[in-house]
């Protein structure tokens, strides 16, 4: 390693803005929210903002939707299974005219019964139409039956569907579209609850088919004894229907407040269980404050369940009351109807038997409907995502990325994050040949990352260009480019698998491996006596979810994601700080194994470290600043000019060597 040149530099350079200065902190400090609606405290409002719409939505709203979203799910059970969906179709029709059908045959049965003559003979004549109504109940439960059956088959197809559907799109949507944190929330609120909510609707707009067919059979029944009798029917479903309304829109309204709770006292559950905090809780003690964290949610919990438990019964009763005064008045009337000659008395005995049927089906369809219509929000969502997924793809094209790069050509690129005033990259101009190292080094947020990952195709300038052999990345099929690229970070993926997968995971596949080049791979990196070090050595899962899974340090991760980084051989390598977690000996192998021993010559490597003793050996070092580059050269050449390299080369080196060789009185250190 050459040493620094000339005079030390006056000075360092440091961090750009002073912070304000802070006051002292308060005495005590709340854990949570204490006061007031826990709802209203809670941030993550991203995974329950559709939670309580039914709460507020009014009848009119809620029906006016219900068309629509009954033609959503019919749409996406006809794609998912049509045999099926035309089936529960059919036998839903079908079940709810042997409803009505057996309604009719009761009303036949008790015209025989409350005919004159013996009580015998009465029984006698009104067998055939006994028979009539268990069959027609027979054959609708069989429907019934046919109906869940077909559901059973199409709700695990639309479920499936829309979850393939989903995650193909999503693990593709381009990088910057992925770290948007609205795009973060939107995915993972499709992920948990518009999934979730797809799986039950379809049960659901079935029960609503089901009670608004059901609806309409009772009011064609009463149509068919007596038109006069469907003004009744509204007089006595009516005030039930009202109740119905309320006591859905409290149920809603109470699963907001309820579910708000809930996951707040998840968290300090997931706390208490984590493997992760596990020793810093123990070896701080504080799994008592945390637990009495928890008891003091519990406890609220359990007072918001009573509060609520105690409201929906008052609800109920009031509903019930309302339902009984109009029950009343219909009953008068029909009674008046009967006295006045108007109805004979088995079709005033049958109209009774539908309107209580019929008050059934109307609590049902109003329950269902603010079921659906919440849900429904909830899948429209799913479904937006899966839109908003397809316009965020990455661009695809005829020209592939070529499998050879001789030279990559920066040009001017400036590029700003969305949502930030303050660009990233502003204005970086350079090349990169096949078989050279280069190293990006600089301060923190100087742009070094977000640099590489132009070089990737991960994100496009917005002004400038990056090229390969003279192409611009944005006249390319993306994830062509992609596949030419290996990148290497600081956090790898540890993907749950074996380590032999964990290494060929970057060639696309996690199953298919070629051996010797895996080896090679492996020994370059170190992740060699890694692999040999665990009990199936390339088998064992790297997991310890799984039984025998292997737990790895952060350093043996970092090998075996250096080797997967080297394994896939691309004309482009990025190693982002891959070795930042390694002993000293294994980053400097890594190292070694970089800049000599690389699995094909004419790769173009760029490593991105801090530690600046790695990077000496480059063929060229870009220094950043700011989002351009300060310096450029090699180590000697920097060293030589004396800026802001040397004099973070000769600080680091400075804190190698014994204190008193270092002037701690400037700041700055001499070199030897
Ligand atoms: N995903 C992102 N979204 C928004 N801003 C970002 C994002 N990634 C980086 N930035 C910002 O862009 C600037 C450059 O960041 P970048 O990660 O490229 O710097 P860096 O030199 O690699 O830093 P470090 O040495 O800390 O890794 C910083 O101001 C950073 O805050």
């Amino acid at each position: 390693m050459s040493g620094p040149t000339g005079a030390a530099p006056e000075s360092l350079p440091g961090p750009r803005s002073a912070p304000a200065p802070l006051p002292l902190p308060p005495e005590t400090v709340p854990a949570g929210p204490e006061d007031g609606d826990i709802t209203d405290a809670l941030e993550e409002t991203y995974w329950s903002v559709h939670d309580g719409a039914a709460a507020g939505a009014t009848v009119r709203q809620v029906l006016a939707r219900l068309p629509r979203i009954t033609a959503l799910i019919g749409r996406l059970a006809w794609r998912a299974d049509r045999a099926s969906t035309l089936t529960a179709v059919v036998c839903q029709l079908a079940s709810a005219a042997m409803a009505a059908f057996g309604l009719i045959a009761s009303v036949g049965v008790l015209q025989h019964l409350f005919a004159q003559g013996p009580t015998p003979d009465r029984v006698r004549a009104a067998v055939p139409q006994i028979l009539l109504v268990a069959g027609f109940l027979a054959v609708r439960a069989l429907l019934e039956a046919a109906v869940s059956v077909a559901q059973a088959r199409v709700t695990p197809k639309i479920r499936t569907a829309l979850e393939r559907d989903f995650l193909s799109l999503t693990a593709h949507v381009r990088l910057e579209a992925v770290e948007d944190a609205d795009w973060h929330d939107e995915v993972h609120r499709a992920n948990d609850r518009g999934l979730f909510y797809a799986r039950k609707i379809v049960g659901q707009v079935v029960s609503l088919a089901s009670a608004a067919l059901g609806l309409i059979g009772t009011a064609g029944v009463l149509g068919v004894l007596h038109p006069a009798l469907l003004p009744l029917l509204s007089l006595s479903v009516l005030p039930v229907g009202a109740a119905a309304v309320h006591s859905a829109r409290a149920r809603f309204h109470s699963f907001k407040r309820w579910n708000a709770l809930q996951r707040r006292v998840r968290v300090f559950s997931w706390l208490l269980l984590d493997v992760d905090a596990a020793a810093e809780l123990r070896s701080d003690t504080a799994q008592g404050a945390l637990l009495a964290e928890h008891r003091r949610l519990t406890t609220r919990i359990a007072d918001e369940d009573t509060r609520l438990g105690v409201n929906s019964a008052l609800v109920n009763l009031a509903g019930r009351a309302v339902g009984g005064i109009g029950t009343g008045i219909t009953y008068t009337a029909l009674a008046a109807m009967l006295i006045a000659g108007w109805l004979p008395l088995a079709a005033g005995a049958g109209a009774v038997l539908a309107i209580q049927s019929g008050r059934t089906s109307l609590t049902q369809l109003i329950e269902f409907a603010h079921l659906v219509y919440e849900h429904a929000l909830w899948v429209d969502d799913l479904l937006a995502v899966q839109e908003r997924s397809r316009r965020l793809l990455p661009r695809t094209a005829a020209v592939r990325a070529p499998e050879r790069v001789q030279e990559i050509t920066v040009q001017d690129v400036h590029f700003t994050y969305p949502g930030k005033d303050t660009p990233a990259l502003n204005g970086v101009s350079f090349t990169l040949r096949a078989g050279e190292t280069v190293a990006f080094v600089g301060l923190n947020g100087s742009g070094k990352s977000t640099c590489a990952k132009l070089l990737a195709g991960l994100y496009e300038p917005q002004r400038g260009s990056v090229s390969w052999d003279g192409t611009d990345l944005r006249e390319m099929d993306a994830q062509s480019v992609h596949r030419q690229v290996a990148c290497v970070l600081q956090e790898p993926v540890r993907f749950p698998f074996s380590a032999l997968s964990n290494i060929v995971a970057g060639t696309g596949t996690l199953t298919e491996a070629d051996p010797r080049r895996v080896m090679a791979a492996a020994r370059a990196a170190g992740a060699d006596g890694v692999v040999a070090s665990l009990p199936a050595q390339w088998k064992t899962l790297l997991s310890k979810r799984f039984k025998g899974g292997q737990q790895l340090s952060g350093g043996q991760w970092a090998k075996i994601a250096v080797a997967r980084g080297l394994y896939k051989a691309a004309p482009l390598l990025l190693l982002d700080e891959p070795t930042a977690s390694m002993d000293p000996p294994s980053e400097h192998a890594v190292y070694e194994a970089v800049l000599r021993g690389r699995l094909r010559a004419d790769q173009i490597t760029v490593l991105i470290s801090h530690r600046l003793a790695s990077v000496v050996d480059c063929d060229r070092i870009l220094v950043f600043d700011n989002g351009r580059i300060a310096e450029s050269g090699s180590h000697d050449e920097l060293m030589a000019t004396g800026g802001d390299y040397a004099a973070m080369f000769t600080m680091q080196a400075g804190g190698y060597r014994p204190s008193t060789a270092i002037d701690t009185g400037t700041g700055s250190a001499t070199g030897t």
